[in-house]
């Protein structure tokens, strides 16, 4: 292993001036330091990102709680056996090339609320724990809706260091595609040797909004032209941002997708939570609107987990018939 000469970190930027601007400059001075992020690392901190503690604190309970329920009623919420692929993924159930051991981490997905499925389950409903609302889906839901707001924000900023308007985001969050993965990783004394919590992996789509809980360390982002990992410190309200492979491929590659991977640090559990905003499926690549050959996020989407699961084949049909 390579070791450092000097320790990079991340930039930390304060988005409030673009949230909330008070006085002219503060939006354009948040939409430079993140396109110089996005180019040089594909990562970034975030403060002044509007999501208030308590809902995270909120949030950490709320993980707690389903994490804690017995393995059997964890079982029955399988995201195996839902047509949305959402609820529980247990530990083991993922594994990534070149890895000699899966994954350790356990999951539990949520994404947009929809009565009914379609679309091979890219919308429908969630499956929610027998829990009380206070405990689970009331502060999960809204901890959902307020990610999904900094998603679209973080896209406007993103489009905005491409010299595109702000408004170009709304070509493609109609009903956006927003899957919500809350994981919890064992201590690192109860993970094999060789075995990741999550391996190195680029994420699929957009922008990845990520929440790890404080002093809880492991994250670890691949700096390209240095060839080093760089750690990530889980810090108090302190966001983690991150570019996709969609976001690299629209912006030709200006806005970098970097691989990371988690190995749990502390001897305790690690509790994080990702939300990956990609866009509406039959969205295409606002930055190129007259390119006819451009796919749509439906198509990379499926193409993307042809692999990794079997409705698969069923979604690229249906994504592509309704096109
Ligand atoms: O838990 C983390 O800190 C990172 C999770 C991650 O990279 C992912 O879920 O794609
Ligand atoms: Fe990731």
């Amino acid at each position: 292993m390579k070791m450092a000469v000097e320790e990079v970190e991340l930039p930390l930027i304060d988005i409030s001036g673009y949230l909330n601007p008070r006085k002219p400059g503060d939006k354009e001075a948040v939409v430079q330091q993140v396109r110089d992020a996005a180019r040089q690392y594909g990562f970034f901190q975030v403060k002044g990102h509007g999501i208030p503690l308590s809902l995270q604190r909120d949030l950490l309970r709320c993980m707690d709680n389903v994490f804690n329920l017995p393995k059997e009623q964890k079982m029955k919420m399988s995201f195996l056996d839902n047509p949305c692929r959402r609820g529980y993924e247990a530990s083991g159930m993922s594994h990534r090339e070149g890895d000699a051991l899966p994954d350790a981490k356990e999951c539990f997905f949520v994404g947009r609320d929809d009565p009914v499925v379609e679309l091979s389950g890219i919308y429908g409903p969630n499956i929610w724990p027998d829990l009380p609302e206070s405990d689970f889906r009331g502060p999960v839901s809204s901890y959902y809706q307020q990610t999904n707001e900094l998603g679209k924000s973080l896209w406007a900023i993103l489009l905005e260091g491409l010299d595109q308007p702000a408004e170009t985001v709304a070509k493609f969050s109609k009903r956006p595609i927003v899957p919500m993965k809350m994981i919890r990783y064992p201590p690192s004394s109860n993970v094999a040797k060789g075995q990741f919590g999550i391996g190195a992996h680029t994420d699929f789509g957009g922008v990845t909004i990520l929440f790890q809980q404080p002093s809880k360390d492991g994250l670890e982002v691949w700096h390209d032209s240095r060839e080093e990992w760089i750690d990530v410190p889980a810090l108090e309200d302190i966001y983690i941002i991150n570019c996709g492979d969609m976001i690299q491929r629209w912006s030709g590659g200006a806005y970098k997708s970097a691989r990371h991977r988690v190995i749990n640090k502390v001897n305790g559990e690690r509790l994080s939570c990702a939300t990956f905003w990609h866009g509406d499926v039959h969205a295409t690549n606002p930055l190129k609107p007259d390119d006819p050959s451009n796919e749509t996020i439906g198509q990379l989407l499926a193409k993307r987990f042809g692999n990794q699961y079997s409705f698969s084949k069923e979604l690229m049909a249906d994504v592509q018939a309704a096109a």
